[in-house]
């Protein structure tokens, strides 16, 4: 009979790891897992219930929000507020950190950036969407806390994950000691370890990218893409283009298969799209815990200092060997723009 590991279970036997620990941090992670599975309890019956559409409000991206993008905020919020652990939330929903006051959550350390839905494009037309989520310790034990309590570098998250919702449902994490995957089991209602140890291959056969941005594109950018058009059987290429339009699901498939997830900037987006507090340092966290690299082309993505809880930054994410041909491609093509950036 194969043993069954719960979420729960696994979070309190890794707890040994950390001495300094007293549970907070396992606890924020179970409260996680709580509001994960109430939002794919909705997302599994979207069509049924009132959940599917737009909100008819905005956020401070100055994007339409679904309501299921509202739906999941309140439940991860919610869940945070009860739990008791987390002391501020920084949403992709809400213009300003959300200060968590209550009376359990008084010496609460944690701070939690989350993108409560991803893949907001994908609700609709049934495609898997996700959540992602990044842990901060307070670095002040008391007071009220501050701008750059929130403003981290990646470097300095404590743990970081993501929930995907499609054709099954499953919870991904690091806290620093390697990345585990769990996949809902919906007859017993527990997330069960179903991924031990997750390693992305150095290599791969797969880009994702929107190419229907592609006049947009830097030089650099285009190059890498015939590059992987270009014919090479020593080189496995053609690549195969995939793209979900689901940031979490796109990585994620690449996590297990190999490849190279790239949002570069755009005219639309000159400074890309990608979100790095609650999208792109979670996602490099895992990634490169996985064997992985997440750049924005030049810089490693766990080493840029947020200046913004909004701020946006291009991304080159998965394998290592194809994240590091985009660099070269970007490097070659742009030598002036890389002394400028670098
Ligand atoms: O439609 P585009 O421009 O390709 O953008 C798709 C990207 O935008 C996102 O949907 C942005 O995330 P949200 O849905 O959380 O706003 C990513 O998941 C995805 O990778
Ligand atoms: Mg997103
Ligand atoms: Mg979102």
């Amino acid at each position: 009979m194969t043993k069954v590991t719960t979420l729960g279970q696994f979070i309190i036997e890794k707890q040994a790891d950390f001495p300094y620990a007293k549970g907070e941090l396992s606890r924020l992670l179970r409260d996680i897992g709580i509001a994960a599975k109430i939002v794919n309890r909705e997302v599994n019956k979207a069509g049924l219930v009132d959940i599917l559409g737009d909100n008819g409000t905005t956020n401070v991206q100055g994007e339409g929000q679904k309501k299921l993008d509202v739906y999941a905020d309140e439940q991860f919020i919610s869940a945070l507020r009860s739990g008791g652990e987390c002391c501020v939330v920084a949403s992709e929903e809400h213009d300003d950190c959300i200060s968590i006051h209550s009376e359990i959550s008084r010496n609460a350390k944690y701070i939690v950036c989350i993108d409560p839905l991803d893949g907001s494009s994908n609700i609709d037309v049934n495609v898997s969407v996700g959540t992602i989520f990044s842990i901060y310790r307070r670095t002040a034990t008391e007071g009220a806390v501050k701008p750059d309590e929130i403003l981290q570098k990646g470097i300095c998250q404590v743990a970081a994950g993501y929930v995907i919702y499609g054709s099954s449902t499953m919870l991904v994490y690091t806290t620093g000691r390697g990345v585990n995957g769990f996949t809902l089991d919906p007859s017993i209602g527990e997330f069960c370890l179903s991924h031990p140890n997750m390693q992305i291959p150095r290599s791969g056969t797969i880009y994702s990218i929107n190419e229907g941005n592609y006049i947009e594109f830097p030089q650099g950018v285009k190059n890498y893409i015939k590059y992987c058009q270009v014919e090479d059987r020593a080189t496995m290429r053609p690549f195969t283009s995939r793209y979900i339009g689901s940031m979490v699901a796109d990585v994620h498939r690449n996590l297990i298969k190999g490849g190279v997830f790239l949002y570069p900037t755009t005219s639309s987006h000159p400074n890309g799209k990608l979100r790095l507090m609650y999208e792109c340092n979670p996602l490099a966290f895992i990634i490169e815990q996985a064997g992985g690299k997440a750049s924005d082309g030049q810089r490693r993505i766990l080493d840029i200092q947020p200046e913004g809880l909004h701020q946006r930054t291009p991304i080159f994410i998965g394998s290592t060997e194809m994240v590091e041909k985009v660099e070269e491609f970007i490097r070659t093509a742009e030598p002036h723009r890389v002394s400028a950036g670098a």
